[in-house]
């Protein structure tokens, strides 16, 4: 189970070049990515954090796998916290991450098993853990080729089996099916919902998308992140039921944009 309080950070942009003539650097830009993101994801559900471009869904995610750290704001991972117990709570945690970095040189198989045994794993166990989830994610053929130069989705894929070798409870993938043709898109829908199930594992799963057919396809619970901020949250019946709207995509916009519509709504009104 994941749980996230409160988040917040904000990054200082660096300052542009200097300004017309007059030589002077223009000021550092403070950019608050994140303000208040809050959310808990329980095992056996798939949560998916849902927000339009820029919305903090990747920093939020970057934060809880640990690539950096929260200016505000508390984060567990089966009761674990991330700041104070970051390798305690990494361990229950399998991150796909916006860069997926595998190494070129060495074969699928040799990433997936590089990894496992990082995580502990003898190098027989991390093999046989490579051959199940090849199966799972239907990459067999893929396993003894070096990756560089695997598309997008084979990269996609075997960063996935990458960051589920040592068969984590939690599983965090961030826009995991960007990229991806509809058969790669649904062999990992496939995938993730038998995570979730009790023969699965009974993962805990949270991704980060901006595609409204995605969530309301695969996720048991949304939750909807703009400007920074959890602005709704619950399953797509219960977001629908809240904006009184049919079509999820309404909803969606509705909710994640209320504040702009109040805006334009005054200024028209001006
Ligand atoms: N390292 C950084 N330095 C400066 N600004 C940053 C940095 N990382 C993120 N940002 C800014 O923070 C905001 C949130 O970015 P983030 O990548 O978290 O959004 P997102 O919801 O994942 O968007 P997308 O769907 O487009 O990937 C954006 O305005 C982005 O430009």
């Amino acid at each position: 189970m994941i749980t996230v309080e409160h988040l917040a950070r904000q990054f200082t942009a660096p300052a542009a070049g200097k300004r017309g003539l007059s030589f002077k650097r223009a000021a550092p830009q403070v950019v608050k990515a994140v303000q208040d993101v809050s959310f808990t994801a329980p095992d056996g559900r798939i949560t998916g954090l849902l927000g339009p471009n820029g919305a903090g869904k990747t920093t939020s995610l970057r934060m809880l796998a640990g690539l950096i750290t929260p200016d505000a704001g508390r984060m567990s991972v089966d009761g674990i916290d991330v700041v104070a117990r970051p390798r305690e709570a990494l361990s229950r945690m399998g991150v796909l991450s916006d860069a997926r970095g595998l190494y070129p040189r060495l074969t699928a198989r040799e990433n997936i098993v590089y990894y496992g045994s990082l995580h502990g794993l003898s190098r027989d166990a991390a093999n046989a853990r490579a051959e199940t989830l090849a199966a799972m994610l239907e990459m067999t053929p893929l396993l003894d080729r070096r990756t560089d130069g695997f598309s997008q989705g084979e990269r996609m894929k075997t960063a996935l089996a990458r960051a589920l070798v040592h068969d984590p409870a939690n599983i965090v993938l961030d826009e995991p099916t960007n990229g991806l043709d509809v058969l790669a898109t649904r062999a990992l829908r496939d995938a993730l919902r038998y995570l979730r199930t009790p023969e699965g594992g009974g993962k805990c799963i949270v991704f980060s998308t901006h595609i409204m057919q995605e969530v309301e396809r695969l996720c048991d619970s949304v939750v909807v992140v703009s400007h920074g901020r959890t602005v709704a949250s619950g399953s797509v019946a219960e977001l629908l039921a809240q904006t009184r709207e049919q079509d999820f995509e309404e909803a969606f916009v509705k909710l994640a944009f209320a504040e702009e519509a109040a805006r334009h709504l005054q200024e028209v009104k001006a």
